[in-house]
């Protein structure tokens, strides 16, 4: 019996060890690919390829007895590595007659991150911390691009300085809010600026499917290379107007961190035995709890600043308390049916999305259960 399985172990190491040759290979083949990508200027991300391609081995699997899903999480788990992997192998530089890039604040997290993406892109690049001002005239002399990229807190007074750069300078920055700091760098400069906003933090391994908002200030014409440059990263671009945006990151970041910071304030007040938690986890209350814990493994300094980015913010989470409030009278009367004609009120307003997000959910659930240990 047991020998019998031994014998079968053996048989699935040999099998494992192929498909590592095979992983090898396909690992090289991807290397070279980043080589003629980086030569062509074309993007790390191909979406119509890969949806080619996991199209036709799916239908390949399922005529093999394979379940077609096996096969494109194995898919998509190794394209994550060529993003990775083509990355490395830099990025054709679109605008060569550009002068330098100065990234202000370029010693912060995601600061760091769009060095590294334009130097890996062939730009020289220079970076003005807190203490260097005094280089800044001469940076700014000969600067292509200026990117801001400082706390939310000090973005319009950074930018308020930045009324020397050449006419044909674009000027930048990286800000969760848009319209404020867009109005000021409009204001401060006659050349061109564009408002970006990265929606990912700087711990991504690659901009491949990674979201860049921006919102047009002015010379769009003139900053055209700089969204293909970015589109060349493998970032998916996308235009907004910067008081809709703005909108709209009171809901997903002012109010979405904010109950998370409540919530953890909430579970350290009760003195809440977090192993244990962890130990009686499902997988979606692991994932909660790792949402609301990472939060806290961060800068204060900036959600504090993200969560208090506006007047907007603000009156946002006091509409979410009020709301709050509300419902927890439905708990004090135990009115059920009230709360299931609330509860019904939102199913319909998720509409199709509903059914959209437990599939999806799903996914993520059963990837967070693969990588549980012990
Ligand atoms: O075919 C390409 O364009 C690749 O870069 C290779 C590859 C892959 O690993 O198969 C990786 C990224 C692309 O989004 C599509 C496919």
């Amino acid at each position: 019996m047991v020998q019998a399985l031994n014998h079968l172990r053996d048989q699935i190491d040999e099998v494992d060890q192929q498909l590592l040759d095979l992983l090898q290979q396909r690992i090289q083949l991807v290397h070279k690919v980043g080589e003629v990508k980086n030569q062509h200027g074309l993007p790390i991300y191909a979406p119509e390829r890969e949806a080619a391609m996991l199209a036709k081995r799916r239908a390949e699997a399922e005529s093999k007895g394979v379940p077609p899903a096996l096969i494109e999480d194995v898919l998509r788990r190794v394209m994550r590595e060529s993003y990775t992997s083509e990355k490395d192998s830099g990025f054709k530089t679109i605008k060569p007659e550009l002068g330098n890039i100065v990234v202000i604040g370029g010693r912060g997290q995601l600061g760091r991150l769009f060095v590294q993406m334009f130097r890996l892109s062939g730009y020289q690049v220079d970076v003005i911390g807190k203490e260097d001002w005094q280089q800044a005239p001469e940076l700014f002399a000969s600067a292509g691009l200026v990117l801001v990229s400082v706390p939310i807190n000090l973005t319009e007074q950074i930018i308020a300085r930045l009324d020397c750069l050449p006419e044909n300078c674009i000027l930048a920055d990286i800000t969760s809010i848009k319209a404020a700091p867009l109005a000021k760098m409009l204001a401060v400069h006659k050349g061109p600026v564009v408002g970006l906003h990265p929606m990912f933090g700087p711990d991504v391994p690659s901009l491949a499917k990674q979201v860049i908002v921006y919102a047009d200030g002015r010379g769009s014409e003139q900053y055209q290379w700089l969204l293909q440059q970015m589109a060349i990263w493998g970032a998916r671009l996308h235009q907004v107007e910067a008081e809709s945006h703005d909108k709209a990151m009171t809901l997903i970041q002012s109010l979405r961190h904010f109950t998370s910071f409540a919530y953890g304030v909430h579970l350290a007040q009760e003195e809440a035995d977090l192993e244990l938690l962890l130990d009686l986890s499902s997988p979606i209350y692991r994932l909660e709890l790792a949402m609301v814990g990472r939060l806290f493994a961060q800068s204060p300094h900036l959600y504090a600043d993200i969560i208090m980015a506006s007047e907007q913010s603000k009156a946002m989470i006091k509409r979410y308390h009020h709301n709050f409030g509300e419902l927890l009278k439905l708990l004090e009367n135990e009115d059920k049916a009230g709360f299931i004609k609330a509860f019904e009120r939102v199913s319909e307003w998720f509409g199709d999305y509903s059914e959209e997000f437990l599939k999806e959910s799903r996914g993520l659930l059963q990837q967070a259960n693969d990588s549980r240990r012990g």
